[in-house]
């Protein structure tokens, strides 16, 4: 599957249950050092299992490059990279083989494929954003090399907002929380959630810092645009806000507009975006995760031969998406800016010149 991108491609392919993970980025330039270990700590934050506010299910997602660096830096063809499934139990799925787990992309997938890999949802599983992760850090990588850098955190929880935002706090906090005074209650809320068998959204607040003026394509494959769709196709994600979003449809022009001075914008209202190219301000991205479709409480369904029946379900779930989603979230954004990057290039005559005669 291709999940985006004009210049930076990535292909991810795999199962949940299935041997294997991975994908394929192709259009990184080559010259860049690609840090191993960075990437592995990129796939640690996300991976799950890591407290009792995410899935039980344990996956070290060990990467393995298979191609497209030597020597350490990359050689400018495609990077192939693989993770190993170790931990799949499908045994907790026998009992949903017919039938269909709502809120999950079984109904969906079976009428459309006509067949049903029940194993972990297959396909449809958020496993597959290990893979987006992966192929994210060597974006993030790339960015870094012009100053860009990409951060995140949960600004809401279960409708419990934070006010404060303090990437710092998030990076070492077990729910990626941005408001350290609002962390414990958000974290109670979800715990509490569990306790009932039943699961809670939130909201990932992404930003990415020393982006330059000019990036995003006008008209077609606007920055913002591309961002909305990239955040979009995560798993779980049920709407994006760019700077204010929604909040901007309640203001007023003179309260929304961010005035411009010599020194810089004096506001940043538009998420660091005007017409769909970046304004040189940072990159604001709100994304909003439903809870988790797998709970564990007794639901109607019905199954593939349409009967109608009672869904109890096994296994091992998060009970809120959104505090991994903020590591997806920061991938997808980074792979968005590295493709805008690469396909901004030449757009100036002088530009172009200083490529070609250096
Ligand atoms: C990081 C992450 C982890 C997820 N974990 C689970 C999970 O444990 N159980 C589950 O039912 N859904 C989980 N989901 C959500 C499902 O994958 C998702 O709801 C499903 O694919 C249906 O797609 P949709 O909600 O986008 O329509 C997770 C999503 C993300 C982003
Ligand atoms: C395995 C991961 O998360 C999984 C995402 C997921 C889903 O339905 O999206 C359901 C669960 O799958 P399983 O029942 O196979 O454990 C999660 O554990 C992962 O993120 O690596």
């Amino acid at each position: 599957m291709n999940t985006f991108g004009k210049k930076l491609t990535l292909t991810t392919f795999g199962e949940s249950h299935g041997k294997a993970i991975g994908c394929i980025l192709d259009g990184v330039p080559a010259g860049l050092t690609i840090d191993e270990g960075f990437i592995q700590s990129e796939l640690d934050r996300r991976k799950p299992g890591k407290s009792k506010l995410e899935t039980g299910r344990k996956e070290d997602d060990k990467v393995e490059i298979l191609s497209g660096v030597f020597d350490g830096v990359s050689t400018g063809t495609p990077i192939a990279m693989i993770i190993y499934n170790t931990n799949q139990k499908s045994k907790d799925y026998d009992n949903v083989k017919d039938l269909f787990r709502p809120g999950h992309a079984d109904f969906t997938y079976f009428h459309k494929y006509g067949l049903r890999d029940y194993r972990g949802g297959g396909r449809s599983s958020a496993r597959e954003t290990a893979a987006r992760v992966a192929g994210g850090a060597i974006a993030k990588l790339m960015l870094r090399e012009l100053g860009i850098e990409i951060q995140s955190g949960l600004c809401e929880v279960d409708g419990i907002k934070g006010e404060v935002l303090d990437f710092e706090f998030a990076n070492r906090s077990k729910l990626y929380a941005l408001d350290p005074n609002k962390e414990a209650e958000q974290e109670a809320a979800i715990l509490k959630a569990k306790e009932a068998h039943d699961s809670v959204g939130g909201v990932v607040l992404t930003t990415a810092t020393g982006v330059p003026i000019g990036l995003g394509e006008p008209l077609y494959y606007k920055l913002d645009a591309i961002l909305a769709e990239a955040m979009m196709g995560i798993n779980a994600a049920k709407a994006v806000e760019i700077g204010d979003g929604v909040a901007s449809s309640h203001l007023k022009g003179s309260e929304n507009n961010d005035e411009i001075t010599l020194g810089g914008f004096k506001s940043n209202h538009s998420g660091g975006m005007l017409g769909g190219i970046s304004n040189g301000d940072t990159i604001i991205v709100k994304t909003h995760f439903k809870p988790t479709p797998s709970i564990f409480q007794e639901q109607d369904t019905i199954t593939t031969h349409n009967e109608e029946v009672k869904c109890n379900l096994k296994g091992r779930h998060d009970p809120c998406v959104a505090i991994r989603g903020a590591v997806v979230c920061e991938a997808m954004m980074a792979l968005t800016l590295a493709d805008m990057a690469l396909l901004n290039m030449g757009k100036k005559m002088d530009h172009l010149k200083e490529i070609y005669k250096g």
